[in-house]
């Protein structure tokens, strides 16, 4: 099948630098993506974007290029609850990526025991409005309650103004809860304010609840941007992650975001978003935890 490109869209960067900062051995890129190649594993028909292709290739060359050892490759909106691309990435990376899906309720007890064996360890409920259609919270939970006996946990991915709203529910989860992109702060508001304190409140409440302190090229406002051999990018989004690691340093990720669906205004480098880490986590011990342990106790173990 041919798909067209959303208009406007950016394909990821190609030719990223290496990154000066040596990443720790064994360190997991634990949020990325892969689109298609359409050709093969066809866009959904409900999708909110048509993307460029992105393929497994293409991404594990980019781990070794990084220095990564493994990633985490979670299933994009534009694939919806259709998760052949996902999984036949999981099985070609000799054990090198786990996953996690997108299901609905009609997955069966053998989808779900397939998906398993490949490598998935969590299923993601989106609730930003551009990316994914309404599903009802009972649906979502009896979704959560079939993976949980599985070992799986839950990733969540909103906005910041919709956490008053949602907060009764991913705190009722039965599962670990996974956070993409600390929940994309404003970060033109302060660290200290209200609504990045119903988020720390959240994570010093519930001890099941982890945070991604990924895509900061998403969430800046002031740059500057990881281009042109920048070593302090987007230094609004630094206090913000920065706080998230040393407070709670056993339940934080951290992922690349490549292909970095839908951004509008630049594409990042991807060997300079990786020399974003030491501004976030500044000693050995926070890299060890932050991109080895963490990554490996969730997914690995
Ligand atoms: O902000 C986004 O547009 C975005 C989209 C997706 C996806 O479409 O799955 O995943 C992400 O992690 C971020």
């Amino acid at each position: 099948m041919e798909f067209t490109k959303t208009p406007g869209w950016l394909d990821w960067y190609t030719g990223p630098s290496k990154p000066r900062f040596q990443l720790p051995a064994g360190a997991v890129d634990a949020h990325c993506h892969v689109f298609g190649p359409g050709d093969k594993f066809p866009y959904a028909p409900e999708r909110k974007y048509t993307p460029c292709d992105a393929s497994k290739e293409q991404l594990f060359a980019l781990r070794d290029h990084l220095g990564f050892d493994k990633n985490v490759i979670v299933q994009a909106t534009c694939h919806g609850s259709d998760n052949r691309a996902l999984v036949d990435a999981l099985k070609a990376s000799n054990g090198k990526a786990k996953g996690v899906a997108t299901v609905n309720r009609n997955v069966t007890d053998a989808e779900l025991q397939e998906m398993h064996a490949a490598g998935v360890r969590g299923t993601r409920f989106n609730f930003v409005k551009r990316l994914a259609d309404f599903t009802p919270r009972e649906v979502l939970l009896e979704i959560a309650n079939r993976i949980a006996p599985l070992g799986w946990h839950v990733v969540i991915y909103f906005e910041a103004v919709d956490l008053p709203e949602l907060y009764d529910f991913f705190t009722a989860l039965p599962t670990t809860v996974v956070v993409d992109h600390m929940g994309r702060p404003d970060v033109s508001k302060p660290v200290t304010g209200p609504e990045f304190g119903l988020f720390l409140k959240m994570m010093r409440e519930h001890s099941n609840i982890w945070s991604k302190v990924s895509c900061p090229e998403r969430l800046s406002v002031s740059g500057p941007k990881a281009l042109n051999g920048e070593q302090h990018a987007y230094q609004d989004v630094v206090p913000f992650a920065k706080h998230l690691v040393e407070t709670f340093p056993d339940r934080v990720l951290w992922g690349t975001d490549w292909p970095h669906p839908n951004l509008k205004d630049h594409m990042p480098d991807d060997g300079l978003l990786v020399d974003y880490i030491p501004q976030i986590a500044p000693t050995a011990e926070l890299q060890r935890k932050l991109l080895v342990d963490n990554p490996t106790r969730l997914y690995w173990s």
